[in-house]
This record gives C-alpha cells, sequence and structure tokens, in this order.
C-alpha cells in the first residue's frame, strides 16, 4: 500500500463569528492544503507505476476547490453577520464562497474531503491554517 499527496496553496479570507479573540475580526490566510490519496499502483497502461496521476489530482482540486474558493471570502450561510459581508461583497463584484458551517479549520478540511471523495480516492486531508496550525481529516 503506498500513499501519495500532492500539496496545493491558496488565499481565502474569513472571519470566525462568535470566537472570544481577535478571529471574530475579518482576516486573511493563505492556506496550504494536502491532498492524500491511498492505493497500490496501477499494473499496466499509460498510469502503470502510479498510485494515481499527480496531474489528474491537480486537475481535480483545480477545479472542485481552488476555482471557487481561491482569493473569496469564504462564510458561514448560518451566521447572519458573515452573510451581511458576503452581501456586500457580492455587491461590489467580490469573490465570496458559502458553506453552510463555521469556517474553522477542522470543518473546511472535512468539506474539501466530501467535495473529493467522489472523484477521487482519497484518504485523508490536511489543511494548514497557518504555518504552525493544521487539521487532518480522515474517514478510517
Ligand atoms: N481549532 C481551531 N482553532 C482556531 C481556528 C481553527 O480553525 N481551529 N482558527 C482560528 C483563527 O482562524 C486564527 O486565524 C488562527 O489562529 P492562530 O493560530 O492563533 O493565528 P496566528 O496568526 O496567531 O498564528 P501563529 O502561527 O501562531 O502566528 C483560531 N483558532
Ligand atoms: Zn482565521
Amino acid at each position: 500500500m503506498f500513499k501519495v499527496s500532492k500539496e496545493f496553496s491558496f488565499d481565502m479570507a474569513h472571519i470566525l463569528d462568535g470566537h472570544d479573540g481577535k478571529c471574530q475580526n475579518l482576516h486573511g490566510h493563505t492556506y496550504k492544503l494536502q491532498v492524500e490519496v491511498s492505493g497500490d499502483l496501477v499494473a499496466n497502461g499509460a498510469k502503470k507505476g502510479m498510485v494515481i496521476d499527480f496531474t489528474d489530482v491537480k486537475t481535480v482540486v483545480k477545479k472542485a476547490i481552488l476555482d471557487p474558493m481561491d482569493h473569496a471570502f469564504i462564510y458561514d450561510t448560518n451566521s447572519p453577520r458573515e452573510c451581511k459581508i458576503a452581501n456586500l461583497l457580492n455587491e461590489l463584484d467580490s469573490k465570496t464562497f458559502g458553506i453552510p458551517m463555521r469556517t474553522t479549520a477542522e470543518q473546511m478540511a472535512r468539506f474539501i474531503f466530501n467535495q473529493l471523495k467522489n472523484e477521487l480516492p482519497i484518504s485523508a486531508i490536511r489543511l494548514w491554517e497557518t504555518p504552525t496550525s493544521f487539521c487532518e481529516y480522515r474517514e478510517s
């Protein structure tokens, strides 16, 4: 069994509505994302000797995650305060991306896992919010 990972970087702004510290304020992160795929090697053909072609991982992650989320204000659609900011940004033609949960590293890691799991045989998602803080999400 092999484990391979492809790493990505993208920027988002967010707030954590109701946080008891500085993260209740609008701020941004350069997120680092690792997408891990586990499996055996392909025996024959164009992908021989690979678990998965890194280029194929990149194509899927770009479409499902990076294109909609990079340089967006990511917000919790259940938070009236965050929706108010998103509505203003939308009026100003600025990029937003809503998810129905608080935008913690934990919940975004699980959200990204769920967005990708039907398209890639992923085994784990690791999401860094800062260089010193990350969450790993896996289902087994
Ligand atoms: N378990 C979690 N704790 C916190 C989260 C989170 O998603 N999960 N998020 C935040 C804030 O978003 C905050 O921006 C990050 O906090 P912190 O690591 O304290 O940020 P710093 O910029 O100070 O990071 P350093 O690398 O320590 O400089 C808070 N908590
Ligand atoms: Zn933050």
